[in-house]
């Protein structure tokens, strides 16, 4: 027995998250077993109502037990959306026969990036074995897939305090690679040290130039902070590391800084409290999407300069009842009178009324190019009520 009381405790609950850890597992088991009996009975994977009186008799449940229904329904949202995506993983890999139990996955910078850890939690979500490779730019990444050095990569595309990240969207227009997948993560940014410090002792921040732009009002509190711009949030980390100074500091997440042996001196920096990233993970070959499963797609056109024309392929989705979720538009290089649209729109590109769509689109549009097809990852969660 341990005569120190507090590592008895820590004891006790270390047993107990193991617990809850093989409870968790046990129960990603038997989801996957439900989704194989979906297939087969051709239900969709998610069903709302079940998850909303899941969550009341456990909300119910945990009040006898002294557990606050915020609380209960926070955790138990977390555990449905990863049963969810779980599911709609195991359903794309048995529709799609090609799929590989590995794969070299290619994302922006070295280790410790954001871009580095949606790499990692697609790569666990699909494949037994990833082999990471990271790369210094949006291009070399494109690349490394076209060439066949990579076989997915992971590219961030907007996030919801910066918006578009513009240079992702120009290099779409010139690749022939098919957009397969998308994941939302939350960002923390933080302020990682590398030992002991003060902010006010910082004279010099290294980041990517997108944090800096998130975190604008909490870097403008200290005026005499120098910003130097790095190619990846992982170089600023790997570079305030190698300093080793109380001076320096790197703004990035804290898993990532964790990688560096940084620590965090503050977090929750971004201007918007809730800052989410949105990937897009791009392939050479397009994938076939379960209709069990929700899918988007993606789509890149041209209208002619004629006034209207954007509203007309607009109207034409709306007559099939397809709900638009994004609109971005980026000039065409060499020709300054036109502009490109990005369209993202909840729909499957097999489905009928998706058909219908591109052949009218087609119809009214200079150039019209799907992307790609690929399950939702936006698993809205369901409120108790
Ligand atoms: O019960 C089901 O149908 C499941 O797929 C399991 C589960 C869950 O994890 O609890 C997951 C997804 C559904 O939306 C509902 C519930």
């Amino acid at each position: 027995m341990n005569d120190n009381p507090l590592l008895a405790l820590r004891e006790r609950i270390s047993a107990l998250d193991l617990k809850l850890l093989a409870l968790l597992s046990e129960r990603r088991e038997i989801a996957l077993e439900v989704a194989k009996s979906k297939i087969d009975s051709h239900r969709p994977i998610r069903d709302k109502s079940r998850e909303r009186d899941l969550l009341e008799y456990l909300v119910a449940e945990g009040k006898k037990r002294n557990l606050d229904a915020f609380y209960v329904t926070r955790l138990f949202q977390l555990i449905i959306e990863d049963s969810v995506l779980t599911q709609q993983a195991l359903l794309q890999t048995r529709l799609n026969p090609d799929h590989e139990p590995s794969a070299r996955v290619a994302f922006l910078g070295p280790k410790g990036s954001y871009s580095h850890l949606a790499a990692r939690q697609y790569g666990a979500r699909y494949f037994d074995n990833v082999l990471e490779c990271g790369c210094q730019k949006f291009a070399d990444i494109i690349q490394m897939v076209e060439t066949g050095q990579a076989d997915y990569g992971v590219l961030p595309i907007e996030n919801s305090s910066s918006g578009s990240i513009n240079d992702v969207y120009d290099l779409l227009q010139h690749t022939h690679l098919s957009l397969v997948g998308e994941l939302t993560n939350n960002i923390d940014h933080c302020v990682l040290v590398s030992g002991e410090t003060r902010l006010d002792d910082i004279h010099v921040v290294y980041s990517h130039p997108q944090p800096f732009q998130q975190c604008s009002q909490f870097i403008n509190r200290f005026p005499h902070w120098k910003i130097e711009y790095c190619e990846s949030t992982a170089a600023a980390m790997e570079k305030v590391a190698a300093l080793k100074s109380p001076h320096a500091a790197a703004l990035g997440s804290g898993a990532g800084g964790e990688l560096y042996g940084l620590q965090v001196l503050e977090h929750s920096l971004a201007n918007q409290e809730q800052n989410f990233t949105r990937f897009i993970v791009l392939a050479r070959k397009a994938i076939d999407v379960s209709e069990q499963v929700p899918a988007k797609t993606t789509l890149i056109m041209a209208t002619g300069q004629q006034s209207g024309a954007l509203v007309e392929a607009l109207l034409v989705l709306r007559e099939q009842g397809i709900i638009m979720t994004r609109l971005e538009s980026r000039p065409i290089h060499g020709n300054p009178h036109e502009e490109m649209f990005y369209i993202d729109v909840q729909a499957n590109a097999r489905s009928a009324e998706m058909r219908r769509a591109l052949a009218g689109l087609m119809e009214i549009t200079r150039s019209l190019k799907v992307l790609g097809c690929y399950p939702s990852e936006n698993v809205i969660p369901v409120e108790p009520h």
